[in-house]
Parts: structure tokens; C-alpha cells; sequence
């Protein structure tokens, strides 16, 4: 079935299949069409134009969006979306002056994430991460990276990534896995975690084809460097590409291990010395930055405007979790990155969308406006232009969401 979307007021992120990964100065361009159609057919995008060109094809059905926006819909490539409970009582303490790591010693963090997600049985889960990812999808995410990592047993882990496989069954977007057992030590006794990782957790991964990446939290108090090195070579042999949390409050060496490792991504980088800047540019590993996560626990953000300046090739992901970062919205995100990391908002769109994919491998399906490209896109409501996403921080633009060209 043909449908044509007409009198689109700017069609944006138009771009030519095969388009490489944007870097540096290029990120400041987001290319569009004034006044156009879309095309889209079998739930992709079929064909699209200026609208004095349009030849409506016969039994189609059209759209017409009266002059408002349409821009793909966003990519985020970070996210620990199952999680069995809100941690809010932990923002409450925030409030009252105690850090991430002190509230993390007080019974709370990763570990409070974790004694609940143990007790939470998967149908439940599958409920509350369901009802959640729906509401990231009405505010504009077309496709979705999800952690485990809040299980922390053999059981609870892989009832993590089943939840990720029941979403990825019910849900119309791309929807990537990633095994984070490594995120925090549930026990003294650290050397038996990373046996249970590597013996038991991994083999039963692979065989259930449960993970499409591997993670890892190197951070002092949480992994060392030798610590990752030990999980990624493990993650090596069954295939997993790392894509892993790094230099959050220290540099400690994890960016230039990752990169020896062949890391898809190193996420985080609130602190990035200059060395460690020029490592990434010399390599094929993407830097991804989590403003929501600075914001909220009132930490330095990532150096976003020198990673552009220095040619980068930024993304930004939400990193949406209970804990650091308790919002989806990737609007947001990218009212954050423009008016802390002094991002253009071309540059923030870029780095939600059209880079953001390649940090999934998902460069082929989504991030743009392009010819086969999944039909995943918003249309803004009126007057509403591509400023707006960042400028108005916190207002919905966004009056309707499609995915394979069928409104959600
Ligand atoms: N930094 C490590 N992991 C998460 C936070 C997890 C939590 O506090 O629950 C993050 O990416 O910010
Ligand atoms: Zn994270």
C-alpha cells in the first residue's frame, strides 16, 4: 500500500543512500526539501520531492500536512530501559546534598536497581519496560538501544535480556540488546562475579542469541582497565562487539583499551582530556555523549563542542535509566546538548539521528529521510521548525509519530 505525505513545509535530513557518518564542521548541516512530498510503500520510504514535481499515482492515499515539518525519527543508541522500579527517593536524597557515589555506598545505585529487578517476575517487567519504551516512542524515538545490567545473577541478567527480546518481538522499531553484567560487583568476592560472567552468563548469552553487544562500567570503584580487558576478550568469543561506559567521572584509560578492543562506541566522557580526544580520532570507535545524565546529577557534561570542533563525529543518546538520567526524551537531550555543550541545533539533530544510527549499525535503516530507508518519522505540529526541537526545551512539538509509515 502507497501513501504520499504533500505540502510538507521542510522535509529534513534528506540524504543520499550511502551517505558517510558525519564529522566535524558537516555536523552543522542538516539538509532539507521546502515545500515537499513524501512517498512511503511496504513501510519504507519510497520516493520523495518538490511539490511542483508531485504526480499523485493512482489508489494512493494522501496526507496532507498543511505546511508543518517532517524530520526522521530519533535514534538512542544508550538507554537501561528494564528496570523493575523508579529510584526517586534517591533524587529526594540528591536534593539534600549527597553525590552519586555516596547515595551508591547508602544502599541505593546500581545495586538497589539490582535487589529489585532480582525480586521482579519478567512478565511484570516486560509490562512496566513496555509501557515505557511506548512513551519514548510517542516522544520521537524510532529506534532503541536497551541494556541489561540490573540483573547482576546468571538468572536475573538473562531475565533482562529475555525482557529485551519480548520487546523486540512486540515492537515495530529497531531494537538493539546489550549484556552489561559487568556494571557493578554484587559481591566482595569480585574474581568469582567475573567467572560467573565469562562461565556462565556468556555461554547461555550466545546459545540464546540474547545480546547483539557487550558491555562494561570501567570507573574507579566499579571496573579497573584490566578488569574490562578481562570481560571484553571474553565478549571477543562470542562475537560481542563492545560498546561500553567510559571515563564518567575518571579518565582512567578505558577509551584507548576500548579502541584496541574495536569498540562500536565509548559512552559517557563527561571527562575527556585532550590526548584521549586525538585516540578517538584516530579510530573507528564513536564517541557518545549523555547529556541527561550531566544534568541530573549535576556532573560536568562531555566537551561536545570541542569533540566537533577537533572533527569528531558526535552522537548523544538519553542513557535513560533510574538512577543518572530518568528521561527518554530525546527533545530534550537536545535542548541540553545546544544550551550546555553549545551544540547547534543542527548539530544536536545530527547527533541524534543520522549519527546516532551508526552507533547501532542501524545506518541502513534509520537516522534520515533517504530512499529505503525505514518510513519512521515525525511530523511537527504547526509552525514548528527544526530550532524548535532544542529552543523550546521541554514543550512537545511533536504532533504525530509514523513507524513503517503507519501512524503510531
Ligand atoms: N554509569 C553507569 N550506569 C548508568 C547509571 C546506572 C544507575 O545509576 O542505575 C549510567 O550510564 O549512568
Ligand atoms: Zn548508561
Amino acid at each position: 500500500m502507497q501513501k504520499s505525505f504533500i505540502n510538507i513545509g521542510k522535509l529534513y535530513q534528506v540524504r543520499a543512500e550511502g551517505t558517510n557518518l558525519l564529522r566535524g564542521p558537516i555536523m552543522a548541516d542538516v539538509p532539507f526539501l521546502e515545500n515537499a512530498w513524501m512517498t512511503v510503500k511496504d513501510g519504507l520510504i519510497e520516493d520523495f520531492g518538490k511539490m511542483e514535481d508531485f504526480v499523485p499515482s493512482e489508489n494512493e492515499e494522501t496526507v496532507d500536512v498543511k505546511g508543518c515539518i517532517i524530520t526522521p525519527t530519533f535514534v538512542d543508541s544508550h538507554t537501561h530501559l528494564v528496570f523493575a522500579q523508579d529510584r526517586d527517593e534517591e533524587f529526594v536524597m540528591k536534593i539534600k546534598g549527597m553525590d552519586y557515589q555516596s547515595i551508591a555506598q547508602a544502599g541505593g545505585g546500581i545495586l538497589n536497581s539490582a535487589k529489585k529487578l532480582q525480586e521482579t517476575p519478567l512478565e511484570i517487567l516486560v509490562e512496566r519496560a513496555s509501557a515505557r519504551l511506548n512513551e519514548a516512542i510517542k516522544a520521537g524515538t524510532g529506534a532503541i538501544e536497551i541494556k541489561s545490567g540490573y540483573g547482576l545473577t546468571t538468572t536475573a541478567e538473562l531475565k533482562m535480556l529475555k525482557v529485551i527480546a519480548h520487546l523486540k518481538q512486540d515492537f515495530k522499531i529497531p531494537i538493539k540488546a546489550t549484556f552489561l553484567g559487568a556494571h557493578a560487583f554484587p559481591t566482595e568476592d569480585k574474581e568469582r562475579y567475573m567467572q560467573t560472567i565469562i562461565q556462565e552468563m556468556l555461554p547461555e548469552i550466545f546459545s540464546n542469541q540474547l545480546a547483539d553487544y557487550i558491555d562494561c562500567f570501567c570507573e574507579k570503584g566499579y571496573y579497573s582497565v584490566d578488569q574490562m580487558r578481562t570481560i571484553l576478550e571474553a565478549g571477543q568469543k562470542f562475537d560481542l562487539k563492545p560498546k561500553v561506559h567510559v571515563n564518567q567521572f575518571n579518565a582512567i584509560g578505558g577509551i584507548e583499551n576500548a579502541i584496541e578492543f574495536g569498540a562500536l562506541s565509548v559512552d559517557h566522557l563527561e571527562v575527556l582530556p585532550d590526548e584521549e580526544i586525538t585516540l578517538l580520532k584516530d579510530s573507528d570507535t564513536l564517541p557518545v555523549a549523555l547529556p541527561g545524565c550531566s544534568f541530573y546529577l549535576n556532573i560536568p557534561f562531555a566537551p561536545g563542542r570541542k569533540m566537533i570542533d577537533n572533527g569528531l563525529p558526535l552522537v548523544l543518546a538519553s542513557d535513560f535509566n533510574p538512577g543518572s538520567a530518568p528521561s527518554f526524551n530525546m527533545s530534550t537531550i537536545n535542548s541540553l546538548a545546544c544550551i550546555r555543550m553549545k551544540l547547534l541545533p543542527q548539530e544536536a539533530f545530527n547527533a541524534t539521528t543520522f549519527n546516532a544510527a551508526f552507533a547501532l549499525e542501524l545506518e541502513n535503516e534509520v537516522g534520515s529521510i533517504t530512499k529505503g530507508k525505514r518510513a519512521n518519522f515525525i511530523i511537527g505540529k504547526k509552525d514548528k521548525t527544526l530550532n524548535s526541537i532544542s529552543y523550546n526545551f521541554g514543550v512537545n512539538w511533536i504532533d504525530k509519530v509514523y513507524l513503517n509509515g503507519e501512524e503510531f
